[in-house]
């Protein structure tokens, strides 16, 4: 069935810099000028440069005593020289601590600083439960009570929301828009996917670190890439945010892949010689007994399955572990996708259970991440939806990935059509339909940067549209074309609220400078924490048609 009207089909890297200028250029609005200054290309850092600070600009090495006020995005902390108000991001500091802080990069009217010492802790503080907290990537706020995470991202949302978007927080209406952000039950061990890399250069925490010793080491790593660093890596024997199953995997491979008798080399990202890249462990669940199932993923340089045997023998006696694959993937780049896949033990994909239906996923299959958490997300998503149960609606779910969303809603409505730019995407969305006995969808393989004034032309009319784009967020082609098509309904869901503002305001403010009138008012946003101790926020707006 020929539905698209793609141009092309290829994917093409995200790129959210052409964007900025349309950030921008819309603050000749009259509503509240944005702040000029962008955090990392995706969002905009907050405006708290008080006049007295347009006198101080400080140098690149300069230490300064600052005070962190807020979270901003990615987690920064908006802080403050405290002599004379100049804002400071700093990553890993908290509200309320007071710290020193070397001036490490110079951005339009502000600047970035790097944490020496901390003089007096932050509020809310509580002991991190794991021991590489204070220098792994991966968690940034564990020492934060949970409540005030909470607090924080919920206060970045409506920030963005009315920074970015234009919506006025005075405006009693549009303040009952916003709802409180709904918590994680999960504290840890939410995550079914962690991904770890062998390293040839070890980093050590600096609170391990002795007075003569230099934090990059020579000894071979694996775990997680130390923070802005793609060549060294935070070594780690068990990591709180995967399951236990999985750190049961992850500390039988410490145990022995280091053991020269096995001869197992890790890639050198410098060199390029080596043989492990990463390790992944996938979780997920029998459908029949909900007992975990775990998939082990080695990508390697080259296809060398007799390397593996020793470390396969060990992780097949595990008996939660169902699956071990191997990707290779011979290319410079650090990504786990392989050119090849083998099978090296048991089944090549796991299941999970999402909302009652079934899905298989493959080793290099987009899923959820946060599973527990994904059953209410995609609640919350089913509820905006407002379906009328007596399955007549179409729905258009674009950035579909492997299809969960529309699928899980199938059962009520008349057809979904998903879009997806991935190809597998796309095959596993049409092989989850079929295992879940579902007849009305259709899954279609498309860049939506990319579609032409036909696009959609040969679908019946949506009557509500669910989006779930990646971090940059919508292309104004796909703007156009929702103000053009005028659904009943828009569900977005975004990982990202910066760009996710952005787009509100296009679709329900217009974009004044290309002459184009929104034509949404926004109902609602719902926060939702799916990752706990990280800057990720997740929120599901809903729009309907004025
Ligand atoms: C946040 S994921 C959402 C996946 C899915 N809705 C879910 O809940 O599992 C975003 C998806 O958008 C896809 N994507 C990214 N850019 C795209 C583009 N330009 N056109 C179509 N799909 C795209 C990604 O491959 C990814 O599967």
């Amino acid at each position: 069935m020929a539905v698209a009207a793609f141009p092309s089909c290829g994917a093409r890297r995200l790129n959210a810099r052409p964007w900025l200028h349309a950030v921008r250029s819309s603050a000749s609005s009259p509503s509240p000028p944005r702040s000029p200054t962008d955090v990392d290309g995706l969002g905009t850092a907050p405006t708290y440069t008080a006049a007295a600070s347009r006198s101080f600009f400080p140098k690149r090495g300069q230490t300064l005593e600052l005070v962190c006020e807020s979270l901003a995005f990615k987690g920064k902390g908006v802080c403050k020289v405290v002599d004379t108000g100049f804002v400071l991001m700093c990553d890993r500091a908290l509200p309320g601590e007071r710290f020193l802080g070397r001036v490490s990069r110079k951005k339009g009217n502000y600047a970035e600083v790097t944490k020496l010492k901390t003089i007096t802790p932050h509020w809310d503080l509580v002991e991190a439960p794991c021991e590489y907290a204070s220098s792994c990537g991966g968690c940034k706020t564990q020492n934060l009570a949970y409540e005030a995470q909470l607090r924080a991202k919920e206060q970045q949302v409506r920030d963005l929301i009315v920074r970015v978007g234009r919506f006025s927080d005075g405006d009693p209406e549009c303040a009952s828009v916003l709802k409180p952000i709904v918590p994680c039950d999960l504290k840890f061990h939410y995550r079914n996917k962690m991904e770890f890399s062998f390293g040839a250069r070890r980093w050590i925490q600096i609170d391990s670190l002795t007075d003569d010793q230099d934090q990059i080491q020579r000894g071979h790593a694996l775990g997680l890439h130390a923070p802005g660093f793609f060549d060294k890596v935070l070594h780690i024997e068990k990591c709180l945010l995967q399951s236990e199953a999985a750190n049961k995997v992850l500390a039988v491979v410490q145990d022995s892949w280091r053991d020269p008798d096995l001869n197992l080399s890790p890639y050198d990202v410098h060199t390029h010689a080596g043989f492990l890249k990463h390790l992944m462990l996938r979780t997920g669940r029998d459908v029949k007994t909900g007992l975990p199932e775990v998939m082990v993923n080695f990508v390697t340089s080259s296809y060398r399955p007799k390397l593996l045997e020793p470390l396969i023998n060990k992780i097949s006696a595990i008996p939660e572990v169902v699956s071990i694959m191997n990707n290779v993937n011979s290319s410079v780049g650090n990504t786990s996708v392989g050119e090849e896949e083998y099978k090296l033990h048991g089944k090549s994909t796991i299941t999970e259970m999402l909302r009652g239906l079934t899905f298989q996923i493959s080793a290099n299959s987009f899923f959820q991440t946060n599973s527990h958490q994904a059953e209410v997300l995609y609640k919350l998503i089913e509820d905006c939806a407002g379906l009328r149960g007596d399955g007549s609606e179409i729905v258009l779910d674009l950035f579909c990935g492997t299809g969960t969303i529309g699928l899980t809603i199938a059962k009520r409505v008349r057809h979904v059509y998903g879009y997806e730019v991935v190809a597998e995407a796309i095959s596993d969305a049409r092989r989850n339909a079929e295992l879940n006995d579902i007849r009305n969808g259709t899954f279609i393989q498309g860049d939506l940067n990319k579609i032409n004034d036909k696009f959609g032309s040969d679908l019946p009319k949506a009557d509500i549209v669910i989006l779930d784009p990646n971090r940059p967020g919508l292309h104004m082609k796909l703007i156009k074309y929702l103000l053009k098509l005028q659904a009943a309904r828009v569900v977005y869901v975004s990982c990202n609220p910066a760009t996710c503002a952005r787009d509100l305001d296009y679709l329900c403010h217009g974009v004044a400078d290309q002459g184009i009138r929104g034509c949404y008012q926004l109902k609602s946003i719902q926060p939702v924490d799916m990752f706990p101790h990280t800057p990720h926020i997740e929120c599901v707006c809903l729009l309907e048609l004025r």
